[in-house]
C-alpha cells in the first residue's frame, strides 16, 4: 500500500453560529471532510491492529500525522514509539512525541523549538538513559589546562554555563604547572549500598547484626553478592541499628564502572540469601538512606564512597605573585578563615573547600558521570600552608566520595564517550578493571585543586566580580529590552519629556517626538 498522502486530523465539528449559505457550505464540507478522516482513522486503526505485517511495517505505511491521530486515540503509547516503529525509526519517533506533546499542551510548541531533535545517536539512549525523549539539551564544552597530573598531562573538559569557571580553572592549572603539577592518591575504591530491614523484635535485629558481623556471616553474603556481576568484589559491611531496624552498609569494588546498578544487583541478592537464615525480617527498602547516595552525609565524609582521592601541590611564591595576584600568606590565611573556620561557623559537613562542585560537575556533565551524584562527590577540604620558609604554597585537597565510572550510566553517549577517549579512559581498562575509573577520579581532583587555586587567588586579590563581569556578562547575554512595541509606546509617552531616553541603559532609544 502506497504511502498515504499528508493527512489532516480529525477536527471537532465547526459550531458555525452563523446563519448565511457560505456557512453551510462549509459544513457541508466539513461534514464529507469529516468522514473522509474517520474513514482514514479506521483504515489507520485496521493497519496497526490487524496488519499482515510486523507492527513497524505496518506503521511504516503511515505517514506522521497519521501516527500521531493513532497515539491521540489511545493505540499507541506515546511513551513507546521506539518500540512500535522500530530501532530504524528513532529519530521519527522521537519527532512525533514532540508533536504529540506540543498539541496536547496549551504552552509553547515543542515542533519548532529550539530544542535540538537531530543529529543525536538515540539509540544510545533507549533503555540505558533517558525515557520518553524529545530531544536532547547541548551544553558548552570548554578545555581547562592542560594540566599535569602523576607525570601526565591532561586537557581539562569542562561543560557549563558558568562564565569564568574555565578561565579560573585554566589559570589554576597554569600555576600548578609552574609548580611541577599536581600528585594524587587513591587511598580507597568502593561503591555502597545501605538497605534498611526490619526485624521482629531488637533482640532478632541483633543477633543478624552479630552473624554479619562474624566471618561465617560475611563469607556467606560475600558469596551471594559476588554472584551477580564479573567484577562487584565485596569489601565490607557496616552493620547499625536503630531500634529493631537494622541498616547494612554494603561496600564493593566496580571494575570501571560507577557501580550504583552493580551493587543494587549484589545486595539484593545478598538479602534473598540472608531472609533464608532470618525468615521474620522485612527489606523495608533496598536503599535505606544508609549508603548514602546523592544526600549530604557524614557517613561518606567519614567513611568514603566511590574512589577517595588525595592530590598535592607545591606552587612556587612567585607563580603566586605573578600568576594569582596574591602572596602565599594571604592565600593561607584566606583558606583557614573561609574553607575551613567559615565552612565550620556554617555547620558543614564536607564543604570545607571554595567550589570544588563546580569544577566535578562540570566534568561530570562533559564525562557522562550522574550528576546527581555531585551532591557527596563534591565534599572536599583544602588544605594550604607556607613551606620553605614561608616561601612558597602547600596545597592539598582530599575528596573521599568521588563517585565515577568509564562504562555504563551515561558514558555510552557518543559525546561523552569521546570526552573520555580524548582522556585516554574510554570504556573497560584492558587488563586492569577499574583503573580508568580511578583515573578520571585522580583527574578530577587535581581539577578542583585548580579551580580551588585560582578562586582563592581571585577572592584574595578582589577580583572576582570583576571576573564575573567580564566573562559571565557578555552585553549581548544581558537582558534584552520590552519589547520593540512597549519600548516605543513608553517612549512616546516619556520621550516628551527629553529627546534622548535610555533603555536599560544599553541602547539609547531616540524618539520622534
Ligand atoms: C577570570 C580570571 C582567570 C582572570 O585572572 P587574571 O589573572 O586576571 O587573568 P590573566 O589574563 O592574567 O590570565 C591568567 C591565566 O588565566 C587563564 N585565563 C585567563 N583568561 C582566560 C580565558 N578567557 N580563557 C581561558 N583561560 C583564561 C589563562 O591560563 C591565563 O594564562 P595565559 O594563558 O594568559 O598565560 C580570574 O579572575 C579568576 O580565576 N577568577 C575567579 C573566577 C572563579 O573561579 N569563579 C568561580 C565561580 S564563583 C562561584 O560560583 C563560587 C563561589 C564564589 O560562590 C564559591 C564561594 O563561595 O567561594
Ligand atoms: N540502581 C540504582 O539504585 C542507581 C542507579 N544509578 C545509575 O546506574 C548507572 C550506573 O550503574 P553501573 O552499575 O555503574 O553501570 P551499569 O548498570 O551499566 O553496569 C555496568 C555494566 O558494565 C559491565 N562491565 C563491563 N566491563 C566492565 C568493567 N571493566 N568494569 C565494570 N563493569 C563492567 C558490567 O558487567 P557485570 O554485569 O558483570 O557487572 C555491567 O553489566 C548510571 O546510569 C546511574 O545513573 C544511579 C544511582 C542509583
Amino acid at each position: 500500500m502506497p504511502m498515504r498522502s499528508s493527512f489532516r486530523l480529525v477536527s471537532p465539528p465547526h459550531s458555525s453560529g452563523s446563519s448565511d449559505t457560505s456557512s453551510s457550505a462549509d459544513s457541508s464540507e466539513n461534514a464529507k471532510n469529516m468522514v473522509e478522516e474517520v474513514r482514514s482513522l479506521a483504515q489507520c486503526i485496521d493497519i496497526f491492529e490487524n496488519g499482515p505485517r510486523p507492527l513497524s511495517e505496518s506503521l511504516a505505511l503511515l505517514n506522521d500525522e497519521e501516527v500521531i491521530m493513532l497515539a491521540q486515540c489511545g493505540k499507541i503509547a506515546a511513551y513507546s514509539l521506539e518500540k512500535v516503529l522500530g530501532m530504524n525509526e528513532l529519530e521519527r519517533a522521537v519527532r512525533i512525541r514532540r508533536a504529540l506533546i506540543s498539541r496536547a499542551s496549551s504552552t509553547q510548541t515543542l515542533e519548532a523549538s529550539d530544542i535540538p531533535l537531530a543529529d543525536y545517536d538515540y539509540s544510545k539512549v533507549l533503555g540505558a538513559c533517558c525515557e520518553n525523549v524529545v530531544g536532547y539539551i547541548p551544553l558548552p564544552l570548554g578545555i581547562a589546562g592542560p594540566l599535569y597530573i602523576d607525570g601526565t598531562l591532561y586537557p581539562i573538559p569542562m561543560a557549563t554555563a558558568e562564565g569564568t569557571l574555565v578561565a579560573s580553572a585554566s589559570r589554576g592549572c597554569k600555576a600548578l604547572n609552574a609548580g611541577g603539577g599536581v600528585t594524587t592518591v587513591l587511598t580507597q575504591d568502593g561503591m555502597t549500598r545501605g538497605p534498611a530491614i526490619d526485624f521482629p523484635s531488637i533482640v532478632d535485629a541483633a543477633s543478624a547484626k552479630i552473624w554479619i558481623d562474624s566471618p561465617e556471616g560475611y563469607s556467606t553474603l560475600k558469596k551471594a553478592f559476588e554472584s551477580t556481576s564479573r567484577f562487584a568484589k565485596l569489601k565490607s559491611l557496616k552493620t547499625a541499628m536503630a531500634g529493631r531496624t537494622l541498616y547494612v552498609r554494603f561496600a564493593t569494588s566496580t571494575g570501571d564502572a560507577m557501580g550504583m546498578n552493580m551493587i543494587s544487583k549484589g545486595t539484593e541478592k545478598a538479602l534473598e540469601v540472608m531472609q533464608e537464615r532470618y525468615p521474620g525480617m522485612v527489606v523495608l527498602a533496598l536503599s535505606g538512606n544508609y549508603c548514602t547516595d546523592k544526600k549530604p552525609a557524614a557517613i561518606n565524609w567519614i567513611e568514603g564512597r566511590g574512589k577517595s582521592v588525595v592530590a598535592e601541590a607545591v606552587i612556587p611564591g612567585h607563580v603566586v605573585k605573578s600568576v594569582l595576584k596574591t602572596t602565599v600568606p594571604a592565600l593561607v590565611n584566606l583558606n583557614t578563615k573561609k574553607n575551613l573556620v567559615g565552612s565550620a561557623m556554617a555547620g558543614s559537613i564536607g564543604g570545607f573547600n571554595a567550589h570544588a562542585a563546580n569544577i566535578l560537575t562540570a566534568i561530570f556533565l562533559a564525562t557522562g558521570q550522574d550528576p546527581a551524584q555531585n551532591v557527596e562527590s563534591s565534599m572536599c577540604m583544602t588544605l594550604m600552608e607556607a613551606v620553605n620558609d614561608g616561601e612558597d604554597l602547600l596545597m592539598t585537597v582530599s575528596m573521599p566520595c568521588i563517585e565515577v565510572g568509564t562504562v555504563g550510566g551515561g558514558t555510552v553517549l557518543g559525546p561523552q564517550k569521546a570526552v573520555l577517549e580524548m582522556l585516554g579512559i574510554k570504556g573497560a581498562h584492558p587488563t586492569s578493571p577499574g583503573h580508568n575509573a580511578q583515573t578520571l577520579a585522580r583527574i578530577i581532583a587535581a581539577a578542583v585543586m585548580a579551580g580551588e587555586l585560582s578562586l582563592l587567588g581571585a577572592l584574595a586579590a578582589g577580583h572576582l566580580i570583576r571576573a564575573h563581569m567580564q566573562h559571565n556578562r557578555a552585553p549581548q547575554t544581558v537582558a534584552a529590552p520590552v519589547s520593540e512595541k512597549i519600548s516605543r509606546s513608553w517612549c512616546a509617552e516619556e520621550g516628551k519629556k527629553n529627546k534622548l531616553l535610555y533603555l536599560y541603559n544599553v541602547t539609547p532609544v531616540l524618539t520622534d517626538v
